[in-house]
């Protein structure tokens, strides 16, 4: 089965507005104030009828997470700090969004003992490479990584990902059909800079999966 895709650090209602024409699946919001994609203070969000809206935070409260998820109707939290087992257990219990949390990757995955703490609350991983910000490096990790993966939780891909390297991440997931890769995160290889995406490249990539998937 084909992944499913998902944009991040959209913040241009128009950019916002043509993604989910185009049939995008999930777009992301970054509400984090140190990223040069955070949506920023005044944002507001467009109102969307199909497209799944995917919060990322970094240490947020709970309190903040519950705000921002009713004011914007977020599908989905993506946990993109150092959120403990704990706290999204104490998410999970107080609101109905799923919750994806993010791991930075560089030499290694995290021990399945790491990883497993949070497999009662949570309902993906997502693996984003390692860098010097807490997301949007524009790095990929090794995705060789992952092959010993073995947990049931569903996976997102993500960390430099775009057109360019999706032939060989094709390759890679083909070779490994008995992992869960739910979806892939694009982010900054779409972009003329950060938060203002290339509508160009996002055509291509979408047409690319378009062209994949009548070919399986
Ligand atoms: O993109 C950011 O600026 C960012 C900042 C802080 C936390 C998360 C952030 N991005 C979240 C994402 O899900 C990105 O898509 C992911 O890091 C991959 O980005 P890239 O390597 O540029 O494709």
């Amino acid at each position: 089965m084909m992944p499913l895709v998902k944009i991040c650090g959209m913040r241009q209602t128009a950019q916002i507005i043509e993604c989910e024409r185009l049939g995008v699946p999930y777009l992301g919001f970054i509400y984090y104030p140190r990223s040069p994609r955070f949506v920023g203070e005044q944002f507001v969000m467009p109102a969307l009828k199909r497209v799944k809206k995917v919060g990322v935070v970094v240490n947020a409260s709970l309190e903040q997470v519950a705000y921002l998820v009713r004011r914007d109707s977020l599908s989905v939290v993506q946990l993109h700090g150092d959120e403990s087992p704990a706290y999204c257990q104490a998410l999970r219990q107080s609101l109905s969004v799923k919750l994806w949390k993010v791991f930075p990757v560089g030499e290694a995955l995290p021990s399945v003992q790491s990883l497993q703490a949070y497999v009662p609350y949570v309902d993906a991983f997502l693996f984003d490479t390692a860098g010097a910000q807490r997301g949007g490096n524009g790095q990929v990790f090794s995705w060789q990584l992952l092959a010993g993966y073995s947990l049931p939780t569903p996976l997102w891909i993500s960390g430099g990902l775009g057109l360019h390297n999706m032939s060989a991440l094709c390759d890679f997931l083909r070779a490994h059909p008995h992992l869960p890769v739910e979806g892939l995160d694009f982010n900054s290889a779409l972009e003329l800079s950060p938060g203002n995406k290339d509508m160009q490249k996002v055509c291509d990539l979408l047409k690319y999966f378009e062209l994949k998937s009548e070919q399986i």
